[in-house]
């Protein structure tokens, strides 16, 4: 069924909301079968006044964890993982439990505490700890496994960043080479990704980028330049740099079928409910969100200090869309960034 057009204006009321509430600017792309439509706003750089572009790299955050998930699929697909062996059968360290899965781990139904609930829970002091600290995924497996279990393997589900870190270390352990070497080869090199980077643990964006700033805690408190971190402390669960162009092809890449066999990305979409009402839901390494127009999109969000990301597309993938604020510890900023999804598949302005 044909998608109503998207409605720029709304998207662009959707970044003026954004700015007003305290993104210094915010930029949305729109690939709908070739046809683009790019609308920036704001500043992409405070200190000089430099305007936000459409073309800006930014780092994407969780949206890392499709392209963990995409890797591991195709490990899958050659035979290499069984998606519900125990992730014991796959480690060089097991586990504190040999029920978790494969599977669990890419739908986050593992209960495997989330370390960064430590790390951040003071967010600028956490954010300064880490910035330039450098982890071994068993660093960070540690920091989780210091915890119980937060629920029986399989039960439920519970969003952690543990699960895609021990992901990473399932795919260096199987493969021998450091996932830098396996997204280059098996995602950014074939889809021609070419401002969409994994360079752990450098700390710089290259090229034409947006600076991020993150809120304080204390939001009276003026806001800080986190551009420059190693995101050590995600690695293969959020540490990927991307541009808006480069998340669209990558979706629709996905989502159309021309990146894993069809058994693999039945797998991902194969989407269990997250909220009261089903609009939200969780597959492997995968989102999705029914529309108010009936549609519903599949991608992922990221937040990243001093960036929340969208990036998401139609079943088919016949229309992508990519958003993205250059600020975060704003959820208000991130809920109301969300509103694009709407302007862009459902053509619905914001309430
Ligand atoms: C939710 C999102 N998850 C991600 O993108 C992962 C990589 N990010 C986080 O877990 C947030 C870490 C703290 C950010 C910090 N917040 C704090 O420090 C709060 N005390 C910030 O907002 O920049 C997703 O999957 O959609």
């Amino acid at each position: 069924a044909a998608l109503p057009a998207p409605n720029i204006e709304a998207v662009r009321a959707v970044q003026r909301q954004a700015m007003a509430q305290g993104a210094p600017g915010a930029l949305t792309l729109i690939d709908d079968q070739a046809t683009y439509y790019g609308v920036a706003g704001g500043k992409a750089n405070t200190a000089t006044g430099a305007r936000m572009d459409t073309g800006r790299r930014f780092r994407i955050g969780s949206v890392t964890k499709t392209f963990s998930t995409v890797v591991l699929m195709q490990l899958v697909s050659e035979g290499l993982v069984n998606l519900d062996a125990p992730a014991n059968t796959y480690l060089p360290t097991p586990l504190p439990s040999a029920s978790i899965t494969v599977r669990h781990l890419l739908s986050h139904r593992s209960g495997l505490y989330d370390y960064t609930n430590d790390m951040f829970y003071y967010t600028v002091p956490g954010f300064e700890a880490v910035r330039n600290k450098t982890f071994s995924f068993q660093e960070l497996i540690n920091k989780s496994t210091a915890h119980p279990l937060t629920m029986t393997p399989g039960s439920g589900y519970s969003y952690s960043n543990t699960n895609f870190v021990v992901i990473g270390q399932i795919i260096e352990h199987l493969t021998g080479k450091p996932v830098a070497e396996q997204y280059r080869q098996r995602i950014f090199e074939p889809l021609k990704l070419t401002n969409t980077s994994y360079v752990h643990p450098l700390t710089d964006i290259a090229g034409s980028a947006s600076r991020g700033y993150l809120r304080p805690d204390d939001t009276t408190l003026p806001l800080v330049d986190s551009t420059e971190q190693t995101v050590s402390w995600a690695q293969s669960a959020g540490a990927i740099i991307s541009s808006a162009e480069d998340l669209n092809t990558f979706f629709g890449a996905l989502l159309s079928g021309a990146l894993l066999p069809q058994s693999a990305l039945r797998q991902m979409t194969t989407m269990v409910p997250v909220n009261a009402d089903g609009s939200q839901s969780y597959g492997l390494g995968l989102r999705a969100r029914k529309l108010s127009c009936g549609v519903t999109v599949y991608g992922h969000t990221g937040t990243v200090q001093g960036y929340y990301t969208w990036a998401f597309g139609s079943a088919d993938g016949s229309r992508t869309m990519t958003s993205m604020a250059n600020t975060s510890n704003n959820g208000t900023v991130n809920t109301t960034l969300g509103g694009t999804l709407e302007a862009t598949f459902c053509g619905t302005a914001p309430t």
